[in-house]
């Protein structure tokens, strides 16, 4: 199945990419094993912050600007120290919460809404224009056009498309009747955020998206989440037929319960925890996220915080991921050396590249 991109670039901005240096992966795994350009396959991963030469002017600051509209003075305090060590720890991307904007509307503005093709019906999909003109310069975008990598460690963790195993899970979702309702979920490496949606719909009291890129969830996640819940309040039609307020009432809950974060997995960990009524997630999707083994030890970490005793994670992976060396049987050992969780098979999908979709739980539930 080939990958489904979910954005375009402007005409104008593509012709004007110029070749990136080393450091960019291709993990284009469903046809041949990609090159890796780097000498050791590597590059420096930055720090928090997008680089200022990577994002528009001031939106670094706009996304500060919500998360600090969203956190108490003292957890704001924390957040400041955490961006120091950040500077000082060039892994780390600091993670940020990401408020729905009041006005639904514009989220959707230069956007074209479809729905997704085949047997995962009602979900709506945005294809987002990313205009020269509001990302001036080099970005995570045009980097990874240029590279032709869908992925820069570090940098750019590929949410800006929609990997085919996210829908192996939304196939396994239907097919084992997989419930949603009164659970607290948790959209792990979201990207496009179908999977997070899918419970949204379903019946999910909460649910959290969480991607490395902030500007992921701007351009990507949130619009698709705005597009599958897009009514809302325009003014409060006193002579409005009951059944539209009531339509318009219910979108209006499904997208109050959703949360969105930016950044690497153990800040998020942080963030989240930071918050004095914190609720451990009931079930954690994650799709395509076990890529990199350099990042096994931040992932497992993530599960076993913010997992709920009882809970369970749902992980669809392909088997192996050629150039960056990831894949099932590896993080299966990891957790398994760790001793923290079981792994159970649950599906093995052989058609193309082989993938498969596990499920995680705490082997010693409480
Ligand atoms: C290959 S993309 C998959 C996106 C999406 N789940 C899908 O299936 O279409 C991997 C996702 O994992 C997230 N990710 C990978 N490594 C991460 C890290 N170390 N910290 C935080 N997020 C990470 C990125 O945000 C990225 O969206």
């Amino acid at each position: 199945m080939a990958f489904q991109f979910n954005f375009s670039i402007e005409e104008d901005v593509e012709n004007k990419l110029t070749p990136l240096g080393d450091g960019t992966l291709t993990l284009d795994s469903s046809k041949e094993p990609p090159v890796s350009k780097s000498q050791n396959g590597k590059q420096d991963r930055k720090c928090s912050a997008e680089p200022s030469n990577m994002l528009p002017d001031g939106f670094w600051e706009s996304s500060m600007g919500n998360a600090a509209s969203s956190e108490d003075t003292d957890n704001a305090a924390d957040r400041s120290g955490d961006r120091e060590a950040c500077e000082k720890q060039p892994f780390l991307r600091v993670a940020e919460e990401h408020v729905m904007p009041k006005d639904l509307n514009k989220v959707l503005e230069n956007t074209v809404t479809e729905m997704l093709p085949g047997p995962h019906v009602n979900i709506a999909v945005v294809k987002t224009v990313l205009l020269k003109e509001k990302f001036p310069g080099e970005n995570i975008v045009s980097r990874s056009f240029s590279s032709h990598s869908d992925l820069i460690p570090g940098i750019y963790e590929g949410g800006l498309k929609i990997w085919e195993c996210t829908f192996d899970l939304l196939t396994y979702f239907s097919k084992a009747k997989v419930r949603f309702a009164g659970q607290k979920v948790l959209d792990l490496g979201c990207g496009s955020g179908l999977l997070g949606i899918t419970a949204s719909k379903g019946g999910a009291i909460e649910v959290h998206f969480q991607d490395y890129n902030s500007l992921v969830i701007d351009e990507v996640t949130l619009p698709n989440v705005v597009a599958n819940f897009p009514l809302q309040d325009e003014g409060g039609d006193v002579n409005e037929p009951e059944g539209k307020r009531q339509r318009k009432l219910k979108a209006a809950r499904e997208t109050c319960k959703c949360r969105f974060f930016s950044g690497e997995w153990s800040e998020f960990c942080k963030l989240v925890l930071s918050e004095k009524l914190f609720a451990k997630y009931d079930l954690i999707l994650t799709s395509e996220t076990i890529y990199n083994p350099d990042y096994y030890s931040a992932l497992h970490e993530t599960f076993l915080r913010l997992l709920s005793r009882n809970g369970r994670v749902l992980l669809a992976s392909k088997a192996h991921y050629f150039g960056v060396g990831g894949g099932v049987h590896l993080f299966q050992k990891f957790v398994e050396e760790r001793n923290v969780f079981e792994t159970k098979t649950l599906e093995i999908i052989d058609e193309g590249l082989k993938r498969f979709l596990l499920e995680i739980t705490f082997k010693y539930p409480s």
